[in-house]
């Protein structure tokens, strides 16, 4: 089994070190090999995503993924910010279904940013669609106004833009998704606004009616960002796209204890993933060796299971990582009055040393 490993930029590396420690205490066949990739590739050879980096992500089974962006790198053209890394590999390898589940952990319910009342068992699946939308859509450039009140001034602009192809085969991995769970799934989109989401509706009711059995409602994006810190549990599996995906799993995040506890899972229609966390490079922590390497060993087991047929390992990593929250170990970002603080490295060993 091949893993390409891309640490990329700020705590990357660090987390995606701890995820391997993981994987290797597992004592499985896997064949790892490590690529630059974001700030790290532009650093080394001028370009986010270099032709080699590419190359080994697509022969492998799986891409373990840390994160990319560096603020050094934040005036670069856009084409040449560490940020189009992900953005390119996604997009070569069809990505285009990016599983974020947000599960509270019993030990972590007074970490949550609600009561632990409205916490307590959560267990959503988010389903954000990966590789079109706005960050995808052509045209988009900068431009010289040609009309409106600020006609002659600079603007910027980004299109927003689905295909009904690419929403149906993202509604077929969400209901299928729901029957394997409580059978529920609501559809993000902000239709009353937007073409795109009008169109967006009227494919999810179209292929919702091939799977009668699950239950399908619709929610404003607005109000779903509202309700998700109202009432979590009201949800079982959301589906929507790129944009409103990318914003509503990280507010589900914070119910879940921290961003570090968020893991992911980005596939094609071949099973293919890459893992990552679904957190960034986090600069302002990198270096420290106190990032929570949670989310990034939590994207280690999804990839066992869904990538690389190995279920059991996958269950042995998350009982390890319950285990650990059992024995009251946190890194800064969870711990609360009565645990015991640790870092990033101890946090990694303790989860390899739960292992059953
Ligand atoms: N997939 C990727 O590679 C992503 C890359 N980025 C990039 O990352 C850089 C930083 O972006 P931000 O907006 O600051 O988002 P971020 O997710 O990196 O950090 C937001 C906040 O969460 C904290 N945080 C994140 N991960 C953590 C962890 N594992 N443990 C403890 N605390 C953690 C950070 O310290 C920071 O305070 C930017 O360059 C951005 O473009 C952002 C999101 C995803
Ligand atoms: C570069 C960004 C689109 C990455 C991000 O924020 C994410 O995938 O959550
Ligand atoms: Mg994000």
């Amino acid at each position: 089994m091949k893993i390409a490993l891309l640490p990329g930029d700020g705590i990357g590396p660090e987390i995606v070190a701890e995820a391997v420690k993981v994987l290797k205490a597992l004592a499985l066949p896997l064949e790892m090999q490590e690529a630059a990739v974001g700030g790290a590739a532009y650093a080394a050879c001028g370009h986010p995503l270099p032709e080699a980096t590419l190359r080994l992500a697509q022969e492998a089974d799986a891409v373990l993924f840390g994160a990319v962006g560096d603020p050094r790198y934040d005036q670069l053209e856009r084409h040449l910010r560490p940020e189009q890394a992900i953005l390119g590999l996604r997009k070569a390898l069809g990505l285009f279904a990016n599983l974020r589940p947000a599960m509270c952990h019993a030990p972590l319910t007074h970490a949550s940013s609600l009561k632990p009342e409205l916490v307590a068992g959560l267990d959503i699946l988010i389903i954000r669609e990966l590789t079109g939308d706005i960050y995808f859509g052509q045209p988009r450039g900068r431009r010289s106004a040609p009309d409106g009140p600020f006609a002659g001034s600079e603007e910027a602009f980004d299109t927003m833009r689905y295909s009904r192809p690419e929403i149906e085969r993202i509604a077929h991995v969400a209901f299928q998704a729901a029957q394997k769970r409580q059978g529920r799934v609501t559809s993000v989109d902000k239709a009353n606004v937007l073409e795109t989401s009008q169109l967006w509706r009227d494919v999810v009711c179209d292929v919702h009616r091939q799977y009668p059995g699950v239950q399908l409602d619709h929610m404003y994006v607005d109000n779903a960002a509202m309700q998700l810190a109202r009432a979590p549990r009201q949800f079982d599996v959301i589906v929507t796209g790129n944009l409103f995906g990318d914003i509503l799993s990280d507010e589900a995040a914070m119910l879940t204890g921290s961003i570090g506890m968020l893991p992911s899972a980005s596939l094609n229609d071949k099973k293919q993933g890459l893992y990552e966390p679904s957190h960034g490079s986090a600069p302002d922590i990198a270096g420290q060796g106190i990032a929570n390497p949670l989310a990034t060993i939590l994207s280690a087991a999804m990839m066992l299971r869904f990538s690389l047929n190995q279920p059991e390992a996958a269950a042995r990593i998350e009982a390890a990582v319950q285990s650990v929250l059992a024995q009251g170990l946190r890194t800064p970002d969870i711990a609360s009055e009565g645990t015991r603080k640790v870092g990033t490295r101890e946090m990694g060993d303790a989860v390899a040393a739960a292992l059953a």
